[in-house]
């Protein structure tokens, strides 16, 4: 007696799915870090404050603007305030945004924004940076600048060279 016997069903390769990937063997890459950073471009008697980072840990020796990282919660001009406080001593007066930029670090991302600043009470004192340096706006150029503060460095020289 004949019997009919289907075919085997054919192998169609767009219905294979990747089976779900187990834990143990998703790629171990690390999320990349991200930091909002705030500068203070403090002037006075038309001098700008620049700062040179200390020898150790990231930027070693490079020139920035005082600041450092917005806490969870905080205002951008609320953490300026604060770390100028604690970085140098001093008390200022946030005035208006000099730039935003962005940099991809080795170590992770920095966003940094900086504002023009007035001293109010104080005289700068170096608690973590190397050195400060009163600069006209003119040579701030000549300087070692974090790659982040380019941006803003171009602003200023824009803004304040007469
Ligand atoms: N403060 C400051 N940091 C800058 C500038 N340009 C720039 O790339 N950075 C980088 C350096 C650091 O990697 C990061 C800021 O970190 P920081 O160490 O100064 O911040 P922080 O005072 O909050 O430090 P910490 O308490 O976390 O140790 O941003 C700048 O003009 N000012």
């Amino acid at each position: 007696m004949y019997r009919w016997h289907a075919p085997p069903p054919r192998l169609d390769i767009r219905r294979l799915r990747p089976r779900a990937t187990r834990v143990w063997e998703a790629p171990l890459v690390s999320p990349i870090k991200q930091f909002e950073v705030v500068g203070a471009v403090i002037v006075a008697d038309g001098l700008v404050l620049c700062a040179q980072r200390g020898p150790m840990g990231s930027l070693a020796g490079m020139w920035e603007f005082p600041g450092g990282k917005i806490e969870p919660g905080e205002t951008p001009r609320a953490a300026l305030e604060r770390e100028i406080s604690e970085e140098l001593r001093c008390v200022v007066s946030v005035r208006d945004q000099v730039a935003t930029t962005r940099h991809e670090y080795p170590f992770g991302i920095v966003t940094l924004t900086t504002f023009y600043c007035d001293l109010l009470d104080g005289t700068p004192t170096l608690t973590e940076h190397a050195e400060v340096r009163w600069l006209p706006p003119g040579e701030l150029r000549g300087l070692d600048w974090a790659p982040a503060d380019i941006p803003a460095v171009e602003k200023i020289s824009a803004d304040l060279v007469a």
